[in-house]
């Protein structure tokens, strides 16, 4: 099972991550109690050893911008959500950023992993970040293959049952791993890994 932690803003968060075994971390570079200025990142991610995928969340930024941003902090890669089009995964894939589009499942959903370029598919909630769970049902009959996350409202109580109903490749989580908003909790941090794997 690989697991994301998403809206890491210090380096005690960072370090953690990395030793509850992370696969990867999120920063995120767009609205949201969660954001940290892309100089900060770039401290953080030069803690983050190679074998941790370091990703950068936009929602609704232009591929330029989305560039400018991702370059300085350092990120390998990016996660977008929003409606963007297939020219815009392919002008950030050009500079090399591996991608992750971030979709909420609707009947018009594209839920193929890889038709917009992407190494990788979330399928979240449509509030992304909000802590929300959605409808897993609405997996039946359209439930991806491959490199797909599950995120929106998982926790360290619940991704278990997540898990099972859904059977992503991953999970990604925020709001389930903070004591509040936009402050990560180091203890469910290191046991929502430990329940990620266990599932
Ligand atoms: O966390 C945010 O504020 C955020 C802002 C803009 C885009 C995405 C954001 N968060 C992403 O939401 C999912 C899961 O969130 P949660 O566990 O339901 O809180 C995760 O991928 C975050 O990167």
């Amino acid at each position: 099972m690989y697991v994301k932690l998403c809206g890491l803003r210090t380096g005690d968060d960072v370090a953690v991550a990395v030793d509850a075994g992370a696969d990867a971390v999120g920063f995120v570079f767009s609205a949201s109690a969660r954001r940290v200025e892309p100089d900060a990142a770039r401290r953080l991610v030069a803690d983050v050893p190679d074998r941790v995928l370091t990703v950068g969340v936009f929602k609704d930024v232009g591929p330029a911008e989305v560039r400018r941003v991702a370059e300085r902090a350092g990120v390998r890669a990016v996660q977008l959500h929003g409606d963007y089009p297939r020219a815009a995964f392919d002008e950030v894939a050009a500079s090399g950023l591996a991608l992750v589009r971030a979709v909420a499942l609707t009947p018009d959903t594209d839920v193929r992993v890889g038709a917009f370029g992407e190494e990788m598919l979330l399928l979240d909630s449509p509030e992304a970040g909000s802590g929300h769970r959605w409808d897993l049902d609405a997996l039946d009959g359209a439930r991806p293959e491959g490199r797909w996350m599950l995120a929106g409202g998982l926790g360290v109580d619940n991704v278990a049952e997540a898990v099972g109903r859904a059977r992503p490749w991953g999970v990604d989580v925020s709001s389930g791993i903070e004591s509040s908003r936009g402050v990560k909790d180091h203890g469910l941090m290191r046991a929502f890994v430990a329940a990620a794997r266990a599932a």
